[in-house]
């Protein structure tokens, strides 16, 4: 029977057994990269002295990242950072980024050639399923569960059923991978992909360079799914041909492959899309926002953070400023964007128009600093969730779209479809 690509990808990493991988079935697995950050390393290094401590298995397998509490805000913050330097000097891992020296992980890790198509990453962090973007099948585990990988080089998985998303005609203007997922989310809501694999394919695609597809890939996890893998085409194969380091095979689907349900998306009769407090369900048409005055834009975070995002968002702010009575943000991903960005000139541009730029950090993506609301502030975020109390207060608000929105909301002070502008 056909297969979809994470029943294949399972099926090429699978430690024994020969009967074909099924959803459902429970397979023992090796993973090809194991990714932690400073927010679950820490936890997950207890969990590794408990069960024993010693030796990693693989060091080379292991990528820590600091990037949530990067650079450290407190004292507290300090100590996670410390534990990474730690850990990694004491089993020997090369691949730890500190700060200044890497950024966001989800960005940063493919950046640097570690994720490739075909393979499969298991991370600490909710948001691991961005690999799908390059064709890898990526997840969030428990950082127990992290610290048994670091010690016996192998994890099990319970195959996921696959839903299947095909994407057809020519994007509408202003329309990015982030709408699409944000249009899912409303059709399906945040339990519509329970524990499953949902998978991206269709000619609409190719509408998607490899910086949009992360943020179609990067909020599977908002609507409960296991992974979130888009099926590989010449944009995937260029890019891991530029970049990977590791072993990498494009992954499709076979013309027979099984799937829970199919989606139909006309990306032609797309327009933005913003979800509004408090829930990544939420979502409406930009068209349906009027008079929301807001006090912070953000953009930025582990899949809007990319060179992508900051030449959307300089498309919109050129020439422009930064209205009275509201703050911009904006942080990208990694050093090498925000390098890549002042060669540009796009910094130039960004600090003109009155917007404050910082170094790559998840900062106030999940509201631990580097830009945290006050009671009663009202934000627009190119970021992934917006529960009560993500930004900061729990009396703010924020609301999630694409670059394009967030960019033309810090021109007019309010939310506004960038075509209005
Ligand atoms: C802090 C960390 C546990 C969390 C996650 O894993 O998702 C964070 O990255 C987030 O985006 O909320
Ligand atoms: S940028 Fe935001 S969503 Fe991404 S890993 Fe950091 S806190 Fe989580």
């Amino acid at each position: 029977m056909g297969q979809t690509i994470a029943e294949k990808i399972l099926e090429t990493h699978r430690i024994g057994g020969d009967q074909q991988v099924e959803p459902g079935s429970v397979v023992r697995a090796k993973v090809d990269f194991v990714l932690l950050n400073d927010a679950n390393g820490p936890v997950a290094f207890r969990h590794f002295a408990n069960m024993g401590g010693g030796k990693v298995a693989v060091p080379e397998k292991i990528g820590l990242v600091c990037d949530h509490f990067a650079p450290a805000p407190s004292a507290a913050g300090a100590r996670m950072l410390g534990d990474m330097r730690r850990f990694a000097r004491d089993k020997g891992i090369e691949l730890f980024f500190d700060v200044g020296k890497g950024g966001i992980e989800h960005t940063l890790i493919p950046e640097q050639g570690y994720i490739g198509p075909g393979n499969l990453v298991a991370g600490g962090d909710s948001h691991t399923g961005t690999a799908g973007a390059f064709n890898a099948f990526g997840t969030g585990m428990s950082w127990a569960g992290m610290a048994a990988i670091m010690m016996l080089d192998e994890t099990w998985f319970r195959v996921p059923e696959s839903m299947r998303f095909h994407l057809h005609g020519a994007k509408a203007p202003y329309v990015t991978g982030k709408d699409v997922i944000l249009q899912i989310l409303q059709d399906i809501g945040v339990d519509g992909a329970l524990y499953r694999s949902m998978e991206f394919g269709g000619p609409g695609i190719a509408e998607f360079n490899i910086d949009e597809r992360m943020g179609i890939c990067n909020m599977v996890v908002e609507a409960g799914a296991k992974t979130g893998i888009v099926e590989a085409d010449d944009i995937t194969r260029t890019w891991a041909e530029q970049t990977c380091k590791r072993a990498w095979s494009l992954v499709n689907a076979d013309p027979d492959a099984q799937y829970a349900s199919r989606h139909e998306l006309d990306l032609s009769r797309m327009r933005p899309m913003v979800a509004k407090p408090y829930s990544p369900e939420n979502v409406v048409s930009v068209d349906q926002l009027s008079g929301i005055h807001v006090d912070q834009v953000y953009m930025g975070n582990c899949a809007n953070g990319t060179l992508s995002d900051l030449r959307q968002i300089a498309s919109v702010l050129k020439g422009r400023k930064v209205a009275r009575g509201t703050r911009a943000m904006i942080v990208p991903a990694t050093q090498k964007i925000y390098m890549q960005a002042m060669a540009e000139g796009l910094i130039e541009q960004f600090i003109e128009a009155g917007a404050a730029v910082s170094t790559p950090t998840c900062g106030a993506c999940f509201g631990g600093h580097n830009g945290a609301l006050d009671d009663g502030e009202v934000a627009f975020a190119t970021i992934n969730r917006n529960f009560k109390g993500r930004g900061g207060h729990a009396g703010a608000q924020v609301y999630l779209g694409n670059s394009y929105v967030a960019a033309a909301t810090a021109v007019a002070g309010e939310i506004i479809d960038p075509a209005r502008l």
